[in-house]
This record gives C-alpha cells, sequence and structure tokens, in this order.
C-alpha cells in the first residue's frame, strides 16, 4: 500500500457535492473519518443523509462522531424486511438525488442503506462510490442478505475503494475495470487507531478476570445456531473461574431473547446495552480475547492484538484467518466450547493470536479515498493549478 500525496487545492476550484449515505452504526464509524477529510478539502461540499435503516444505534453514533445529518428519511412504516426497507428507500433517496444533484454519491459496505442508494444514483446516472468494496465470501447467502448487496453494488459503482488486495482482486474477477478499482485500506482502522490512542478506559465490569467480549447478532446465525453458539460460551464460561464475559447485546429482538435465556444467571457474565464506539474500543483493548460473527470486530480486534474466534463458517475477511490471529469457529456448542478452552489452555497458542497484525489498514485509507475522488473528479486543469504537497507520516 503506498502512502497518498496530500493534495492542497487550487482556491479557484469550484466545489464538488458529495452526498454521503449512512443508515446504521458500522457505517457511521467507517465513513467519520471520510466526512472530516473532505470537509477538510477546499473542494468538496459534504452532505450526510440518514438512511433511518437503524434507529437509535443510527442517531448515537452519529452523535457520539459530532455528526449531524442535512437530510434524515423518517419511516412511517414500521416494516424492517429488506424488501420493504430496500424499496422505501430507493423511493426517498431517488427523490433527495433529483433535489440535492450531487456529483457523486458515496455509501459504506453492504447494507441495505448502501445497495439503495446505489440503485437510486444509478437510476439518476449520478457517480457513486462504493467504500470497502470487494469483500466477498464464495456463498450469495452468507451472510445474508450482505453478500448480495455488495455484488449487486459493483455492478453500477463508478469508484470501487477496496480495502485489501484480494478485495480488489475479486473486483477485477468479476470485470470491475481496473482504473476503477482502488485499494485504499479500510477507513475502521483510521477510526480505531484515532480512538485507541486516547486509551480510553475499561467498562467498570471488566476486573482483572480474562474478558471474553462477546457480540452476536448476524441474521443468518439468528434461531438455533446463535443458540447454540451462546451455550458453548455458556458452558465454557461456567466451568472456568478465572474467565468471564461482557457482551454489549444488540437490540435485535433475535439477538436479545437468546443472549437473555441463555447468559443469565452467571456473575461473571455481563450482559450491557450497546456500547458507544469509544467504550467499545476500550472494551477491545481490556480484553482477553474477542468472540463474535460481526465483520467490524475482524478488522479491528487483529490492529489491537487481540485473538478472535468467528461465530461463522465463512469469512469476507481471509486477511486476518491467514495471518493465524482470527480463526472461523463456526456455531456449533462443541466448537464454540473447543475453541474457548483450547485457547485457554495453550499459552502458545494464545501468544502466536494475540499479535497486532494490520491486514485491513494503516489509518491512512479516509486521505487515499479523498485523493483519488480528487483526481476523478477535477478537471486537467484545475488538477495543473494544484499544488501537490507529499504528506509526512509517522513511522
Ligand atoms: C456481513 C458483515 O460483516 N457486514 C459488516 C456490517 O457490520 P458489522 O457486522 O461489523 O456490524 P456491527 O457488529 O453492528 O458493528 C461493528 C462496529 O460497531 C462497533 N460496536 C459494536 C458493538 C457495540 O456495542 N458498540 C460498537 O461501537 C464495533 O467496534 C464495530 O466497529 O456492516 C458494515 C456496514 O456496511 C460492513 O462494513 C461490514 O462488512
Amino acid at each position: 500500500m503506498h502512502h497518498p500525496p496530500q493534495v492542497q487545492f487550487s482556491r479557484s476550484s469550484p466545489c464538488r457535492t458529495f452526498l454521503i449515505v449512512v443508515g446504521t452504526r458500522p457505517e457511521v464509524i467507517k465513513v467519520a473519518p471520510l466526512i472530516r477529510r473532505l470537509r477538510d478539502t477546499s473542494w468538496a461540499r459534504v452532505k450526510i443523509v440518514a438512511s433511518g435503516q437503524q434507529s437509535d444505534l443510527l442517531g448515537q453514533t452519529l452523535a457520539e462522531f459530532g455528526l449531524t445529518p442535512d437530510i434524515t428519511i423518517r419511516h412511517r412504516d414500521a416494516s424492517s424486511g429488506p424488501a420493504q426497507v430496500a424499496s422505501r428507500l430507493i423511493q426517498r433517496l431517488d427523490r433527495i438525488f433529483v433535489e440535492e444533484n450531487p456529483d457523486c454519491v458515496i455509501a459504506q459496505g453492504d447494507t441495505t442503506t448502501a445497495y439503495a442508494a446505489s440503485v437510486a444514483a444509478f437510476y439518476q446516472k449520478i457517480a457513486y462510490a462504493h467504500i470497502e468494496a470487494g469483500l466477498r465470501t464464495s456463498e450469495l447467502d452468507a451472510p445474508f442478505p450482505e453478500e448480495f448487496h455488495r455484488r449487486a453494488i459493483a455492478v453500477s459503482a463508478t469508484l470501487h475503494f477496496a480495502p485489501t488486495s484480494a478485495a480488489a482482486r475479486n473486483l477485477i474477477d468479476e470485470n470491475v475495470p481496473k482504473d476503477r478499482v482502488h485499494v485504499s485500506g479500510n477507513t475502521v482502522i483510521d477510526s480505531l487507531l484515532e480512538v485507541a490512542a486516547t486509551r480510553p478506559p475499561p467498562p467498570a465490569e471488566f476486573g482483572t478476570r480474562r474478558m471474553i467480549l462477546l457480540t452476536a447478532h448476524r441474521r443468518e446465525n439468528f434461531g438455533p445456531k446463535l443458540r447454540d453458539a451462546l451455550t458453548g460460551v455458556r458452558a465454557f464460561v461456567d466451568l472456568t473461574p478465572d474467565v468471564g464475559v461482557y457482551f454489549p447485546v444488540h437490540p435485535n429482538p433475535n439477538a436479545r431473547d437468546a443472549a437473555l435465556e441463555i447468559l443469565s444467571g452467571n456473575p461473571r457474565i455481563h450482559l450491557v446495552e450497546p456500547l458507544g464506539y469509544r467504550d467499545m474500543v476500550a472494551a477491545i483493548q481490556n480484553a482477553w480475547c474477542v468472540v463474535t460473527d460481526s465483520g467490524g470486530l475482524q478488522e479491528e480486534a487483529p490492529a489491537l492484538a487481540k485473538p478472535v474466534l468467528v461465530l461463522r463458517d465463512l469469512t469476507e475477511r481471509p486477511e486476518a484467518v491467514a495471518s493465524g490471529v482470527v480463526e472461523l469457529v463456526g456455531t456449533s456448542r462443541e466448537g464454540v466450547f473447543k475453541s474457548l478452552y483450547a485457547l485457554h489452555k495453550s499459552p502458545a497458542k494464545y501468544t502466536q493470536m494475540a499479535r497486532p497484525v494490520f491486514p485491513y489498514g494503516d489509518g491512512h485509507a479516509s486521505r487515499r479515498i479523498v485523493d483519488a475522488l480528487y483526481r476523478h473528479f477535477s478537471t486537467a486543469q484545475e488538477r495543473q493549478d494544484a499544488t501537490i504537497v507529499p504528506l509526512q507520516y509517522a513511522s
């Protein structure tokens, strides 16, 4: 990955307008550093559209990052299946895109919001920049419906910002033109390193025990798979007195009900409300290991040298698995129990998995994206007028 030059733009450059569409907590965490960098330029006008895909978590995360949406989509219809949300959003975003007439729509990841924004942008012939492009599992329905969203977005996006070279290769293999694919790193590492550097204090319940930081809310795990996986965690913790669990429980009732039923009643297991990002980073930094089905945590925990056991059979993030710091353990009770037991029993295994690795970025992804956006959306004359100042990077 090369370090991009910092571009100082000519004062005479007219602005380009970017509409950034977000709908969920992880999208906000991942676009916040990009919004800040774009707003720091003299040539980009940025507007935030909050899609309302998530209600509370979206608002809380925007507030934590000091972001105020310029446009908020409110949903009178409470039905929340992907088809209902996608169809409502395509219509609403279409109208917004006509009214705002941006030069480019930017969206992140694989949510219904990112997908609906790509369809609406396509119909209005507006450029679409996809952040975190090219992640793929080999199965269209795992994760569901996110894998479909990613693949569909790639068909119509104008610019594809891939976090890794493997993700870029996936896109090129799908015939995305090479010059539209940029390996930027994942912007989540920009957010993570910035917050981690402030050394936020650990949550009160952490104490001195070895704490498992647990999160689980993937739609394809809801039901028996999630219950099995949580039962494996419970059995391990009941048998291992020096271990505890810290579980910020997702508000989705499918996740919440299973968590309360299976994990309540052990004083070493703490079920807590979703954490703000600062508290979450502190929890990762102070955890013994992370057990999760989340995508973001597979990217963050390796950078903070924490072993990750993934409650899935497949991952679109093979890089950290290949480094030996992330293990796919599936969702069977025995599999989850055995993996935790092995990590606890073998200091050599733990040391091998508790190494800092950075396959997903170096904290400078947003700079690379801003630089590529400038190169794409400026004219040759504007570029000629601009002064290019190489950035000094800390080693
Ligand atoms: C299928 C898949 O992998 N899709 C992913 C999915 O996101 P996810 O699975 O990563 O979603 P979550 O687990 O909800 O969020 C994670 C983030 O939230 C932080 N966090 C968590 C709990 C908490 O209490 N407080 C917090 O602050 C945590 O540290 C992390 O940064 O959609 C994204 C958007 O498109 C995609 O990028 C991404 O591929």
